[in-house]
């Protein structure tokens, strides 16, 4: 067959697949339109673009929902009417672009010659049979998997082998075939290439027609208790996330629903920019926040150490010694020890009062606490001082009724107030004196609510100063030289600890411990209906979090991935990290996958940017060429910002949208303020609770991880800007650009830029 007879025949068949997609969808909309009438109130309150979290007024709303609220969220509309719309919209994908390839196939070893196509989702005509197969379904798996020839995949009866001997890919633009391809290999480089071509946009894509082999592990393993993967800037593993819980939810329909499965992402700008990947795929999102977020949430009361705080506090050589352990997993373990103390000893109370009296004093409810034998664990032994507590509140309500404040109060009340207090109209009482007992109770029982829901809360522990004699027992329950700190160096610590306490403030390495003797106090088993998490850009997180989140989700499966060489929140600690979270998983259960092809970015600056890092060898750039980054030294800070304002409009006429990408938040709202001086409007992005903009940003590192722009603007990587430390923070600056990279700097190039050998950029006299 000629090209264009191939051309012809398959154009025919995509007109008869959508004419048949057409048909369905007018159907399931008649059915819809039925069940829709009987249900108006859920489909006013969850219309189907509502994203789970980011409601239209910003995306810090979403910082309010608890997990439990998005799961309750996402059960809701779970709803079958709700099933038969999604279908419907993901009928009408279909019916613009059916599919993305086709593969001919035989069975081995004795199976007849079959032809399948592959789309976004299943669709089959009126006999059930498979006009498209959804990219999920295990057959799909040689799609990604293999190249022609002998493949096999996994079925639900084992492995079943294939011969394939046709591989098309298409690209269809509604319901015409743009451009189809035969191809030999796994996944054709040029249609990757047309994909990575494209502009950056302020949402991120799902990469579902060209997932690479590599990827396609990581998305379909349904094996492990802990996937980490490490992979390099670009390598696709934010991409892989998300196609992976689109995979999981199709593999296990009915048995999994997006509520049971958490995204720690690594900020909100990141969750914003992700979130209509997954309902483009016809699946919903799944719960997301990011960590702080999620301790945050539970100490409402104390102010935790902010994002940019935690990025510009500078630790000196000491500090730096008492913080690594505690964020380690040998911290972890002390505490998880230090519990079997607390059964004698060390946990503290408050009084419980009652209008401005003590009701039921610390040391009353310590007795309690510690009058229960040692066979009592600790959750048990809380619950049956919060039992005797509330026996106690009982008790005491006869002797409350005979106070003066009870009478004051029945004087007080209106008429109708007093009715509401009666079991009902026209109530009899034996005397004066029993009706007058019986609203004094209704007032007294009333007025202890809020007392006994403090019990039912156990608002009664002392936590802070619970953890407060942890923290004073540490000398005594480890060999502080082994960490190389001086019980001076650690009382210090402490003190600071307290001393931001007392201002209500608590820092991030010190909320997770402080929260999980909480835990243990009170017998908190986690959150049990978890069954996936999966966390980004692990490298910013410490063992201590790891380890937490395990405690947190016991029962789930975890996919951790990121980036050794791009942390920068948790300097230092990246190398030894794999190693700490391993330690937290069954070895046989553990899989690390090592994603280096590096897509995002073209191949000179994935040259360029690799050169940034002391190890980065292994980095592999996909071959889509493009410019050499260029370098720019400017001798006066005038020049420099005419140089960037210059490259501002450089990059528009290439139609690149440009993000200014500063060291510190500091440097990116001065740049920004200068660039309004000359009247060249840019985006400050300066919260992660804001939006990405489209159009030109500038931004600060440690918000722009994760994302990426078409062209990056380095702004002031002058010497003496970034520590010897920041490698890594340079490495992520750079490897945000996508088609093109420009590094500016004042007077001198910051060390770690110049030793980038001088073929892999262009300077700019
Ligand atoms: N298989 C693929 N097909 C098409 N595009 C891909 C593929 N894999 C990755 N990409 C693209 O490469 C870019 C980088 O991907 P992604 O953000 O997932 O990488 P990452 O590993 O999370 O990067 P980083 O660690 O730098 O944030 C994205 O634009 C993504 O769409």
């Amino acid at each position: 067959m000629t090209d264009t007879q191939t051309r012809q025949q398959e154009q025919r068949h995509l007109t008869e697949v959508i004419q048949q997609i057409k048909q369905a969808e007018q159907k399931l909309q008649t059915s819809i339109a039925t069940a829709k009438s009987d249900m108006q109130n859920i489909d006013q309150t969850f219309g189907d673009d509502v994203h789970v979290g980011l409601g239209d007024d910003g995306i810090s709303m979403a910082g309010a929902l608890s997990i439990h609220q998005q799961q309750q969220m996402l059960a809701e509309r779970n709803n079958a009417w709700q099933r038969s719309q999604q279908q419907l919209n993901v009928l009408k994908k279909l019916e613009d672009n059916p599919y993305f390839a086709r593969i001919d196939f035989r069975e081995l070893p004795a199976g007849k010659e079959e032809t399948i196509y592959i789309g976004l989702g299943s669709f089959t005509d009126q006999h059930d049979h498979f006009l498209v197969y959804d990219w999920r379904a295990p057959i799909s798996s040689i799609y990604y998997d293999g190249d022609l020839g002998r493949i096999t995949y996994q079925t639900p009866d084992g492995e079943q082998a294939v011969d394939v001997f046709l591989k098309r890919q298409f690209i269809i633009k509604h319901g015409q075939i743009q451009t189809l391809y035969d191809t030999q290999e796994t996944i054709g480089d040029q249609m990757l290439l047309e994909v990575l071509n494209e502009k950056s946009s302020t949402k991120m894509k799902s990469i579902v027609t060209t997932i690479q082999q590599e990827q396609n592990q990581i998305i379909r393993d349904t094996d492990s208790d802990l996937l980490f993967v490490q992979g390099a800037a670009g390598s696709g593993k934010t991409s892989a996330i998300m196609q992976r819980v689109a995979y999981l939810l199709y593999r296990y329909r009915k048995k999994l629903t997006s509520g049971q499965v958490l995204l720690f992402s690594p900020n909100m700008l990141f969750n914003d920019y992700v979130s209509q990947v997954l309902p483009e795929m016809g699946e919903q999102n799944m719960v997301q926040m990011t960590y702080s977020q999620y301790v945050a949430r539970r100490l409402p009361h104390l102010q935790l150490e902010s994002l940019q705080a935690q990025f510009e506090t500078v630790l000196d050589h000491q500090q730096a010694q008492v913080l690594h352990l505690v964020i380690g997993l040998t911290f972890f373990q002390l505490e998880t020890q230090y519990a079997k103390i607390l059964a004698t000893g060390g946990v503290f109370f408050r009084d419980i009062s009652f209008r401005q009296r003590v009701l039921i004093s610390k040391s009353k409810i310590a007795e309690i606490y510690y009058s229960f034998g040692p066979q009592y664990k600790l959750g048990n032994r809380i619950d049956a001082t919060q039992n005797a507590l509330l026996k106690l509140l009982n008790q005491r309500i006869n002797s409350e009724m005979r106070k003066k404040w009870v009478q004051e109060t029945i004087q007080s009340l209106s008429q109708e107030q007093l009715q509401a207090l009666y079991d009902h109209p026209d109530q009899e009482f034996k005397s004066g004196a029993a009706e007058e007992k019986f609203l004094a109770r209704k007032i007294v029982v009333a007025a202890l609510q809020p007392v006994a829901r403090k019990i039912h809360r156990y608002n009664f522990i002392n936590i802070s100063a619970s953890y407060r004699q942890f923290l004073k027992a540490i000398p005594q329950l480890v060999d502080l030289k082994q960490f190389a700190i001086t019980e001076q160096q650690w009382q210090a610590y402490v003190q600071q600890f307290e001393q931001q306490l007392a201002q209500k403030q608590i820092s991030l390495a010190n909320i997770s411990p402080y929260l999980y003797l909480y835990d243990l106090i009170t017998g908190h088993h986690g959150d049990l209906s978890m069954k996936f998490v999966f966390v980004d850009e692990i490298q910013d997180y410490t063992p201590f979090q790891l380890a937490y989140l395990k405690y947190n989700f016991p029962r789930a499966r975890y996919t951790l991935l990121g980036d050794l060489n791009q942390a920068i929140l948790v300097k230092d600690n990246a190398p030894s990290l794999l190693h700490e979270i391993a330690r937290l998983f069954a070895a046989e259960k553990t899989r690390v996958v090592q994603l280096t092809h590096s897509y995002r970015s073209t191949k000179q600056i994935t040259e360029f940017t690799k050169h940034l890092l002391v190890s980065g060898e292994k980095i592999v750039p996909f071959n889509r060429p493009g410019e050499l980054p260029t370098i720019q030294i400017t001798a006066s800070s005038s020049q420099l910002l005419a140089a960037v304002i210059q490259q501002l409009k450089v990059n528009k006429q290439s139609s690149y949208a440009s993000a200014i990408i500063t060291r510190d938040l500091v440097a990116a709202q001065q740049v920004q303020q200068q660039l309004q001086q000359q009247s060249v409007p840019t985006t400050l992005i300066k919260s992660e609770n804001q939006r990405l903009a489209a159009g030109d940003l500038v931004i600060p590192a440690y918000l722009a991880k994760g994302l990426e722009f078409d062209a990056v603007i380095m702004w002031d990587a002058s010497a003496g800007v970034f520590d010897s430390q920041e490698r890594q923070l340079i490495y992520t600056m750079a490897s945000r650009a996508m088609h093109r990279l420009s590094i500016f700097a004042l007077r001198q190039l910051d060390p770690i830029i110049a030793q980038v050998p001088a073929q892999y950029s262009r300077r700019i006299e």
